[in-house]
């Protein structure tokens, strides 16, 4: 069926079933897509996925703001995010002008979904309140739930008026940039927006849930050597990475520069030293354990510090770092190196190293920062910026041909997924969890719809290429 429009005055139209159609679950969704999947023809067609109804509910993880005083007065490290994700039937919302109905395959945590869960820097329902009182489109997001989740592999099932580019039956993944451009700010680089958001952070409807609304514009095509859970993974880190590291509004890396990347393991760290690698620069990579250095290692990074084995403590208490650290950590560098600082820095720990990064960065080098996951009020010696003429740049997401570009080099077999284990959508608070505690290594994927890992390739003979390197971090 065509969306059945509301007949309300705001322009939306009703995703799910008229009263004349046939009631559907979600369950009737994935047999569909399942039996598409089964048919194992290449070009199958989801025609049988595009003709279902739309279920009137579907699950998503939430938060509840009912809940979001519930760590009150905990340090941020005992706030369990397992306490504070709930999956939970929730309405099919309606599809407004240029949005699109996803059924969701698999998601990724990450760690803006953990920040929701503990409710730090701020409960997000602030930013669904704020969103809702744009129009009477995005009121539909001022909700007493969140649907979190901002990354998205999953079969278009529904598009809203306007939507040309994309239909129902599309295998696609979604980015998490959603912008309003109504504002001329927006029109040379939507992440300049003052209505830009990040979907499932900043809106309702996320990833982590059966099914989602995107905005159109966050669709991209769905790597097609890729299972569903690893489509689903880079995307948000991914496109993140690339802004920071690569593009002409973040550092703008070149061929030989010396890039210095915090967390080399992890969700942002594991495409920054593939993209690093690939571009022909030299990653320094930083990682906390054995087994992370040996990640690094298989993809690739011969340059690598165990910042645990080596023991650097950058502040010596709460208040005061310790500029002797800073050099010992800068000399560990022109070590491995032969003599050479930084060219960049990719920075995202925040306070904890913060000063560090400042300080190792080369004469007239960059430092460019996305997050604070240590804490967002930084110290650094500016002596050592200003005299040594280094820059600080602040990166957030990516505009979205920026997520395209890095979308493209995943499905061109450049840029490997990281997932290294996998969850169901019941456990995404033990997976949160997880990442929380940083016991996890590159991304932890959600299985939504999925019933299994493995399935959803298109392109075997791309995969098998590659087959190495996309499962170069499983298991771990
Ligand atoms: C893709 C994945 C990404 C990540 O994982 S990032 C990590 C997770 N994200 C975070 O941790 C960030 C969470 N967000 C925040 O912490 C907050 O979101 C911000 C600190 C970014 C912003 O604070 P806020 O309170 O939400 O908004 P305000 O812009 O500070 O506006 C509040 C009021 O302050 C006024 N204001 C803002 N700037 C100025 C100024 N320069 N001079 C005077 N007033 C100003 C505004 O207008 C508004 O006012 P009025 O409340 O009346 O509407
Ligand atoms: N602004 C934006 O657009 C984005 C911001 N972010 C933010 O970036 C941060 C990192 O995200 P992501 O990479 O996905 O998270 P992960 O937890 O997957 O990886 C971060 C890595 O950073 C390292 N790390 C953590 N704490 C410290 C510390 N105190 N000192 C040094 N290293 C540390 C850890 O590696 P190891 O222990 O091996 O050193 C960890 O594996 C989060 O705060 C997130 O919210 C993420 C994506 C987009």
């Amino acid at each position: 069926m065509a969306v059945v429009p509301t007949g309300a005055d705001d322009g939306s139209t009703r995703a799910r079933a008229g009263a004349d159609e046939p009631e559907v679950t979600v369950q009737d969704i994935l047999e569909a897509i399942m039996a598409a999947e089964e048919s194992n023809d290449p070009d199958r067609e989801l025609a049988g996925v595009a003709g279902l109804p739309v279920p009137e509910s579907y699950r998503g993880v939430v938060v509840r703001a009912e809940e979001a005083r519930m760590f009150d007065g905990m340090a941020t490290r005992d706030k369990d995010p397992r306490k504070a994700l709930h999956v939970q039937e929730v309405p099919t919302p309606e599809l407004a002008p240029g949005e699109a109905l996803i059924a969701v395959m698999a998601s990724a945590i990450n760690y803006n979904t953990v920040w929701t869960s503990i409710f730090e820097p701020l409960p997000t329902f602030k930013f669904l309140q704020r969103y809702g009182r744009v129009s009477e489109l995005t009121r539909r997001h001022d909700l007493p739930y969140h649907v979190v989740g901002s990354d998205a592999a999953g079969v278009v099932l529904r598009t809203g008026p306007g939507v040309t580019r994309w239909a129902p039956g599309d295998e696609v993944v979604a980015h998490c940039l959603s912008v309003e451009l109504e504002d001329a700010a927006g029109h040379d680089d939507t992440m300049l927006d003052p209505q830009q958001r990040i979907w499932g952070f900043e809106t309702n409807f996320g990833g982590l849930a059966e099914m989602a609304v995107v905005k159109a514009n966050q669709l991209m095509p769905k790597p097609r050597h890729l299972s569903w859970e690893e489509a689903a993974s880079p995307g948000l880190v991914n496109s993140t990475a690339y802004r920071q590291l690569v593009s002409h509004h973040g550092a703008d890396m070149k061929q030989g520069d010396v890039v210095l990347i915090w967390g080399a393991s992890g969700g942002l760290g594991g495409y920054a030293t593939q993209m690093a690698l690939g571009g022909g620069a030299i990653p320094v990579c930083v990682v906390s354990s054995p087994e992370k250095a040996e990640l690094c290692r298989r993809m690739g990074a011969e340059l690598v510090i165990d910042r645990a084995a080596e023991g650097f403590r950058f502040w010596k208490d709460e208040e005061t770092q310790d500029p002797d650290e800073w050099r010992r950590f800068g000399e560990r560098i022109r070590e491995l190196t032969g003599g050479e600082d930084p060219d960049i820095v990719f920075e995202h720990p925040g306070r904890e190293t913060f000063g560090a990064s400042v300080y190792v960065a080369r004469r007239g080098g960059t430092i460019v920062t996305c997050a604070s996951t240590s804490g967002f009020l930084h110290q650094y010696d500016n002596r050592y910026l200003w005299m040594h003429l280094k820059r600080i740049i602040g990166s957030h997401f990516a505009n979205y041909h920026e997520a395209w570009q890095a979308n493209r080099l995943v499905s061109l077999g450049k840029v490997h997924p990281t997932v290294s284990r996998t969850h169901s959508l019941e456990q995404t608070g033990q997976a949160a969890y997880e990442v929380h505690r940083n016991a996890h290594q590159g991304k932890v994927g959600v299985r939504c719809l999925a019933p299994t890992d493995g399935l959803g390739v298109r392109d075997g003979e791309l995969r098998a290429e590659h087959e190495e390197a996309i499962n170069r971090f499983r298991g771990h």
